[in-house]
């Protein structure tokens, strides 16, 4: 699987064919059914913790198996007398715009902790996205291009210091983890307290559900050009939901003072061009888990079928059309002023402008 021998100066190691591509696909699909926006701009990122938070714990469960695999082979490759703890562990893409210059990953006295780096990439160069490539300053390999399944592992400090060009086109995804050598920032015990809370303790009041539960809305509001204006941007929710083909339907009659955030909690529905699918969703996050799951096994069209034929599906009157309209995601077009009002929605330029379709 290892392609070189390590330089003692730079240690590092590329592992190809790490991942499978159903892992990959696996995890391609949780990142897009349930990520928010990142730490920086024009990044997206699903955390272990966010899962927790936001009622789909189930969906840790592919993560794991991954991570003991790759701890061990950085304690093998690295030659860890003693075992390490996994810091951190997320899914993080990067749409249009996003780069980072040249940094070490311990480069701040917060991240002192951090020992060894593990980044997989879950999509291609070339084939996925467009820019984006990974440059180490010194050493070999110089420059990697990401490949579905491949890993890249390094120590994190200034030995490693690398970049990644910015991304021109659609998204590259990865899973990024740390390791560390001080147990004291083992992400295990800080989930599993997560865990205690939300999913133990909540059973007092409220009945078990495996339904998904949305972070604050804020978490979801993507906005492009961040600096210079926070109300164009749309929610990734949506965009997401719109990528698949899929607009929103809100049955209760439109309250023009109520705020989109609220409406996203609320009960809805799905319809696909014409058709008005008849299942019900909790909220906005259930029905792109859903629909997320159908792409994932590539049944979306034959699901939608099926239920148009067993009369799951009904054609949407013009009342109806008008409705889906409203909320937002109806339209070739992607980016809303911030919508405080749903009346105040409107469409400025395409979606695939923006990149993450
Ligand atoms: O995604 C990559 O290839 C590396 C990202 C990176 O350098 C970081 O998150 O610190
Ligand atoms: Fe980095």
């Amino acid at each position: 699987m290892a392609d070189m021998e390590m330089e003692e100066d730079h240690p590092r190691l590329i592992l190809h064919n790490f991942l499978t591509e159903d892992e990959c696909k696996e995890l391609e699909f949780i990142h897009k059914s349930c990520s928010t926006i990142g730490y920086r701009p024009n990044v997206f990122s699903t955390t272990l913790s966010h899962l927790i938070a936001t009622n789909s714990a189930h969906l840790i469960i592919p993560f794991l198996p991954i991570r003991d695999r790759l701890k061990e082979k950085v304690e093998e490759t690295f030659g860890c007398e003693y075992e390490l703890v996994t810091e951190f562990t997320g899914l993080i893409s990067w749409s249009r715009g996003a780069s980072i210059g040249w940094h070490s990953d311990d480069n701040r006295p917060y991240l002192k902790q951090r020992d060894f780096t593990a980044v997989c990439y879950l999509n291609s160069y070339g084939k996925d996205f467009e820019g984006g490539l990974f440059h180490f300053q010194d050493g070999e390999p110089k420059t990697i291009a990401p490949m579905v399944g491949d890993a890249v592992i390094y120590t994190s400090d200034g030995r490693n210091t690398h970049s990644v060009d910015e991304v021109t086109s659609r998204e590259r995804l990865t899973l990024t983890l740390w390791f560390s050598r001080d147990s004291s920032h083992d992400e295990d015990a800080k989930l599993i307290l997560l865990l205690e809370e939300n999913v133990l303790h909540k059973s007092n009041n409220v009945p078990w559900s495996l339904l998904p539960l949305p972070a604050s809305d804020n978490m979801y509001w993507f906005s492009p050009h961040q600096a210079s204006n926070q109300d164009i941007g749309f929610d990734i929710r949506l965009g997401r939901l719109h990528a698949l083909g899929f607009d929103v339907y809100y049955s209760r009659d439109m309250n023009f003072g109520s705020d989109l955030s609220e409406l996203l909690m609320e009960p809805m529905q799905l319809a696909r061009r014409d058709q008005l699918l008849d299942h019900k969703f909790v909220n906005v996050l259930h029905s792109l888990q859903v629909a997320q799951f159908y792409f994932w096994k590539g049944c979306k069209s034959q699901a939608f079928t099926n239920e148009v034929q067993s009369g799951k599906a009904v054609r949407l009157s013009r009342s109806q059309s008008e409705k889906i309209t409203q909320v937002g995601v109806n339209r070739d077009t992607m980016l809303c002023v911030r919508p405080v009002q749903l009346g105040d929605v409107f469409y400025k330029i395409s979606w695939t402008a923006i990149g993450i379709v």
